[in-house]
């Protein structure tokens, strides 16, 4: 009979409901009063985009509603929401061009137009070749005469943002050659020494803005340099972020800290991953309070894969936690695919996007059994091209799965977001289930620490202080004043 039907499908509902991420919190009074004003904006977007699926903006490309963001009341009432820790993000893709403008400001920064845009900090003329000419970018702006046009074009360098993406960036080769060209054009100013320490403070303040209590930065650690043209080895540049993050926590207790992810580039050879590992060791010895451990990045499709460097990886396993980026492809049953299976085997702590992990019904599992946190990233994934309509994200399928996701932002500066707000935001409304809540949220956050890399005591006192921050959000919250 009916009614027999009706509560069978009641409970299997909500069993279901309990398998997916924070299914099981219970909130108290005071959190429900913030749920329902939370879910009440989020049934608004949701369902506005079910009857109007063509104004739906998580279907289109995420450049084409990012100004949008902000109004939302759903993003702030996010943007408000301690959210933890930030452990997925790039040294100099965090913070972005409104930031890397105000450093052509500085003194001593010369300009070369060639193909690209050439900047070096330096006390003469830099002795590097460029088809053109190196002039001061000071200089220059005494004497162009429309300072706003000069800026305009200079700016363009410093972001992926365009009007109409779909035909800038008609596919993953296209969106990864101007993310490439955006690191290669910012490193040489960010990497100026005393540009270098002050850059890291900034994008802790911005982050501490965002409510995140800790993070953990993947740092190719390139050199650094003074304006005579003297280098410093890769040390010193972990040494900065040792800096930096000291001054930050004594600047503001509140604040947990930062840890740094050696991450250097996957196209190279043997030799060299085996000389990056030697260098995570002394890390591990020289700076251990920040270093957490070791990844390999690069255009994941365009190797080395995992595997190639076997004999290297395995031999240090014991002595460095992985966290590596894996599975960042569509490509199903290729060897960036299988990149999964290493990356697990070699025993990686987390794993960096694991995007085509759905496909691989053993490594679910061994993803639960293992307790690996899955770092994703979904304005990335839009952006650098492997999917459009956010619904179609496995986001889902690993919140439906209950697994330990973690959300950040990769480089959200590359692509003018926030540095993390906005990720919650889309996850929370283009990707989770209609249904899923501040429950799901308090869990993704609790996440974020839980698989940090923080160790025994000072997680446990990370995840107090996240306690106290997240009652005293929800003790003062008042839907009212969104
Ligand atoms: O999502 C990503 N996947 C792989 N590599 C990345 C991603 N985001 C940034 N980088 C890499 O990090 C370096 C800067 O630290 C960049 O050169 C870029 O190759
Ligand atoms: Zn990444």
């Amino acid at each position: 009979d009916l009614s027999e039907y009706k509560s069978k499908r009641d409970k299997l509902i909500q069993d279901e409901y309990r398998l997916t991420l924070g299914g099981n919190i219970n909130l108290t009074e005071k959190e429900t009063i913030v749920n329902n004003c939370i879910m009440k904006y989020k049934f608004l977007e949701v369902d506005y985009g079910f009857t109007n699926p063509k104004y739906f903006n998580f279907s289109h490309h995420y450049f084409s509603y990012k100004e949008k963001i902000r109004y939302s009341k759903v993003y702030q009432i996010i943007k408000d929401m301690p959210k933890g820790a930030a452990l997925h993000v790039h040294d100099m893709g965090i913070l972005g061009p409104d930031y890397l403008m105000n450093i052509t400001y500085m003194d001593n920064l010369y300009v070369c137009f060639d193909r690209n845009v050439n900047l070096k900090f330096s006390n003469k003329p830099p002795n590097i070749p460029c088809d053109g000419e190196w002039q001061l970018v000071s200089k220059i702006r005494d004497t162009c005469g429309n300072i706003t046009k000069f800026d305009a074009k200079l700016r363009k360098h410093f972001s992926l943002v365009v009007e109409n993406p779909d035909i800038v960036y008609p596919s993953i080769t296209e969106s990864w050659n101007t993310f490439m060209n955006y690191f290669v054009t910012v490193a040489p100013m960010l990497t100026y020494r005393p540009i270098w320490e002050q850059y890291f403070y900034d994008v802790l303040y911005k982050f501490r803005e965002n409510n995140i209590m800790y993070v953990e930065v993947r740092s190719i650690l390139p050199k650094l340099y003074e304006l005579d043209g003297t280098e410093y080895d890769p040390l010193i540049t972990a040494k900065a972020y040792r800096k930096a993050i000291t001054r930050f926590t004594k600047d503001y207790p509140d604040f947990v800290g930062a840890k740094l992810i050696y991450a250097p580039s996957r196209q190279v050879d043997n030799v060299t991953v085996e000389e990056y590992l030697k260098l995570a060791k002394i890390l591990k010895k020289d700076v251990p309070e920040i270093f957490a451990g070791f990844d390999l990045v690069g255009q994941e499709d365009l190797g080395s894969p995992l595997i190639e460097f076997l004999p290297q990886l395995v031999a240090a396993r014991d002595e460095i936690n992985y966290f590596f980026h894996a599975g960042e492809t569509d490509w199903y049953g290729t060897s960036t695919d299988d990149n999964l299976f290493d990356a697990i085997l070699l025993g990686a702590k987390r794993l960096g996007h694991a995007y085509a992990l759905p496909k691989h019904p053993l490594l679910m599992k061994e993803v639960i059994n293992n307790d690996i946190g899955l770092e994703v990233n979904v304005i990335s994934n839009t952006v650098l091209s492997l999917v459009r309509d956010v619904r179609n994200h496995p986001l889902n399928i690993f919140l439906a799965h209950g697994l330990p996701v973690v959300l950040s932002s990769d480089d959200p500066g590359a692509w003018e977001a926030d540095p993390i707000s906005e990720d919650y935001y889309v996850a929370f409304v283009g990707v989770a289930s209609r249904v899923s809540d501040l429950r799901m949220l308090k869990a993704l956050a609790m996440n974020s620490l839980k698989y940090s890399a923080l160790d025994g005591n000072n997680k446990a006192n990370a995840i107090k202080k996240f306690t106290v921050s997240w009652n005293d959000f929800v003790e003062k919250f008042n839907c009212a004043s969104y």
